[in-house]
């Protein structure tokens, strides 16, 4: 069984959009899952049926084994939250104190539930300091961290994150970055995220679902999609320079372990030369 999982699900938008066709999905527990594809691939559709938002046109959900259909709808939005990809669609309290409390109050929890939850949140994601500011005016790195807040205050099992690193700076990226990695271990999380930037699945995956036209058109751990560029070409996404560049050296005859982040890198390179003597 499965802790989340998709059975050829086909989504038909209005219009006659095939947005999913026959699409099986499936992510486990405190795993780390990266969709990529290009725009208009699925992806946020998918997502969208995660926890329900949409209803599919055949196939099915299933959360921890049972279909989504016979899971209270409270209980799913509980258990897999999503951060949009535009976080002005999901903020709309006055302060983000509020906003971030919206989600647990919404679920029922009592009050001092709440606060200790909403504590937590603005302290992991490190915004204690904008408490009291009107989410509207932040900017929008600040409004995805509030975004994030409000999803995590939920507490669920499954994150789901829509493109989560667009319109950060560098630094808010490898902040993203550093705490997403904390969540599998710390929390027990399953982190399933999109993405148009390879290196961001190198740093944060350890599964890959690439998806093309409403298909999942190929899937494997990061080494595995890495290796195959036509893969990636086809969807115009393309491997990037570290592992292209560690890829090339040894198909030049270079002893050097493969990598796929600036870290692992830095490490093949000195063993490497270390290695000649
Ligand atoms: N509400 C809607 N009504 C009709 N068609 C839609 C709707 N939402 C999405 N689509 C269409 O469904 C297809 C899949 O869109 P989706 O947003 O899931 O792709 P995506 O992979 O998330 O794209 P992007 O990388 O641009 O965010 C696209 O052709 C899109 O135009």
């Amino acid at each position: 069984m499965h802790l989340l999982e998709t059975r050829d699900l086909t989504h038909i938008y209005r219009g006659d959009v095939h947005a999913l066709e026959g699409v099986n999905f499936a992510a486990e527990r405190k795993s780390r899952i990266a969709v990529i594809g290009p725009n208009g691939a699925g992806k946020s559709t998918l997502f969208k049926h995660l926890n329900g938002i949409l209803k599919p046109t055949s196939g099915e959900v299933l959360v921890r084994g049972e279909p989504i259909t016979k899971v209270n709808q409270n209980e799913v939005r509980k258990f897999v939250g999503i951060v949009f990809q535009n976080p002005d669609d999901q903020i709309f309290s006055p302060t983000v104190e509020q906003d971030v409390a919206f989600g647990p109050i919404n679920i029922g929890l009592d009050e001092t539930t709440v606060a200790h939850r909403v504590e937590e949140a603005l302290h992991l994601l490190g915004i204690e300091g904008l408490r009291e500011r009107v989410p509207h005016h932040l900017s929008g790195g600040e409004k995805k961290r509030v975004a994030i807040a409000g999803i995590l205050a939920m507490e669920p099992q499954v994150l789901v994150l829509d493109e989560p690193t667009a319109g950060l700076d560098p630094q808010g990226v490898a902040d993203l970055v550093a705490f997403v990695n904390r969540l599998p271990e710390e929390y027990g999380m399953t982190v399933i995220f999109s993405t148009h930037h390879l290196d961001l699945v190198a740093e944060m995956a350890d599964y890959v679902y690439v998806m093309d036209k409403g298909m999942i058109v190929g899937t494997g751990t990061v080494e595995e999609v890495f290796a195959r560029p036509e893969l990636l070409a086809r969807t115009r996404l393309d491997v990037p320079p570290i592992p292209k560049l560690i890829r090339s050296l040894r198909e030049n005859g270079v002893a050097i372990d493969m990598a796929y982040t600036y870290e692992d890198a830095k490490r093949s390179f000195l063993n490497a030369y270390a290695r000649r003597g």
